[in-house]
């Protein structure tokens, strides 16, 4: 293997048509962002669409909904049509709202059906708490045990899945699935289409959670079958915090009624007959329910021209070099400092790295007293993401260079080996 240095770093750098991209986003001041899988930046983009809608709200009042460059009305179906491209499905097939959560209860209500034995719902032990959180509760509502009835794929060694596990445990008796698409600790990226054919061989409704994978890696969800799809947009689409989600139903679902009702899922042109029959859209756009946040919506707009601009395989492919580049530069500097790699080492990674120690807690407090803002994941992990949209090869170079110093020098000895209160 070559042997990397801080010149070819910048080398790399200056020859890459991202370089333009990086300047439009407001990196904190020096700082080395590698975050952005749990919080993407603010683009100067996001930042201007956010200004022009409150610009509408001052100069239009009521009129907003139906006037200005993005009427609120229709906004959640314009930035739907954008984020299509991102997941693989046809404009009507995705809309902006919601948020993962609650998207996820939205999906569950309208396709979880339990009829005679068949009553179960599928996951996994590694997908993201609120997640399993949701699932264990809509049981509950149909006051099933959620012990029995929630069946979790096992993981042989604690970061991954195997999808023929998974297809084995698509029993006679489960009535629905739910999984990750990017594991949230590992960066696992689950083979989506194998699994969309495994269940829709089985006539079982499946689902994916998009969080860790919309905006870094590629979907195709509407051919390789997949049901249903969830996201949020403040990671890798840097939306904002808590920025509108976005959600897919496939065409052959289109019809279906929502679980959860609400005017906003109405057809646009019958909302405002105000009749107690609803008649709801028959695309993706029934499972809103109510008001879009038209403010928190409003980032994802200008976001997202960038993502168009360059495409998601284009995006995908830098992703991949960084990482790639990490991996290799982890491997010549820190082969003694006793990190583990938690993250799958071929293109079946997603968007960040898992680096485990049981330092690891202590290790991610250094590195941000050192300007790198890396984020902690409970026991052990220190996830590492270097954004195609923003972060460098010189970004990556900086950050080994500090770990490798605070774990020769023992300086994360300074800090208490416990979490912080989010990362
Ligand atoms: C995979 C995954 N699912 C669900 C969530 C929860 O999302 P929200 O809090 O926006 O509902 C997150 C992150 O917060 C996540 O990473
Ligand atoms: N929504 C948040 C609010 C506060 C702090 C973090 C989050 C995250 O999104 C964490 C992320 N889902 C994760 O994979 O850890």
């Amino acid at each position: 293997m070559t042997q990397h240095t801080l010149s070819a770093a910048q080398q790399l750098d200056a020859n890459d048509r991202f370089a333009a991209y990086r300047n439009e986003f407001y990196i904190p001041e020096e700082t080395i962002y590698m975050d952005g899988n749990s919080l993407g930046l603010l683009s100067k983009r996001a930042e201007r669409t956010l200004y022009k809608l409150l610009e509408s709200w001052k100069t239009l009042g009521i009129d907003g909904w139906t006037e200005g460059e993005h009427p609120w009305f229709y906004m959640s179906e314009t930035i739907g049509e954008k984020m299509a491209p991102l997941v693989g499905g046809a404009a009507a097939e995705v809309i902006a709202t919601g948020s993962t959560t609650t998207n996820l209860h939205q999906l569950v209500s309208t396709f979880y059906k339990p009829v005679g034995n068949k009553t179960k719902i599928l996951a996994d032990e590694l997908n993201f708490p609120s997640d399993i959180y949701a699932l264990k509760s809509q049981l509950r509502l149909k006051d099933y045990d959620a012990d029995t009835h929630l069946i979790q794929v096992a993981s042989r060694d604690g970061r991954f899945l195997d999808e023929d596990m998974i297809i084995e445990a698509m029993t006679e008796d489960v009535a629905l699935i739910v999984l990750p698409a990017v594991l949230y600790r590992s960066g696992q990226v689950l083979d989506m289409e194998k699994l969309s054919k495994a269940a829709n061989d089985r006539n079982i409704p499946i689902g994916f959670d998009l969080c860790h994978s919309v905006g870094s890696v590629e979907h195709s969800l509407h051919d390789w079958g997949a049901d249903f799809a969830f996201w949020c947009t403040y990671k890798h689409l840097n939306g904002g915090p808590g920025s509108v989600g976005g959600l897919f139903i496939h065409e052959k679902n289109f019809g279906k009624a929502p679980g959860l009702a609400g005017w906003f899922g109405s057809k646009k042109e019958a909302q405002f007959d105000m009749d107690h029959t609803m008649d709801p859209a028959i695309d993706s756009g029934a499972y809103q329910i109510g008001t879009p946040h038209v403010l928190s919506l409003a980032p994802v707009i200008g976001s997202l021209e960038m993502f168009e601009e360059l495409g998601m395989a284009a995006i995908r492919e830098r992703s991949l070099k960084l990482t790639g580049y990490m991996l290799e530069l982890i491997d010549q500097e820190l082969s003694e400092a006793g990190f583990t790699i938690g993250n799958p080492l071929d293109e079946t990674r997603g968007g960040h790295l898992l680096l485990e120690h049981a330092e690891a807690a202590r290790i991610c407090k250094a590195l941000k007293k050192d300007g790198v803002i890396p984020d902690f994941r409970a026991p052990n992990g220190i996830r590492l993401a270097p954004v195609a949209l923003y972060n460098t090869y010189e970004d990556i170079w900086h950050t080994v260079q500090k770990l490798k110093t605070i774990m020769n020098e023992k300086r994360y000895e300074q800090f208490e080996n416990k979490r912080s209160v989010v990362a």
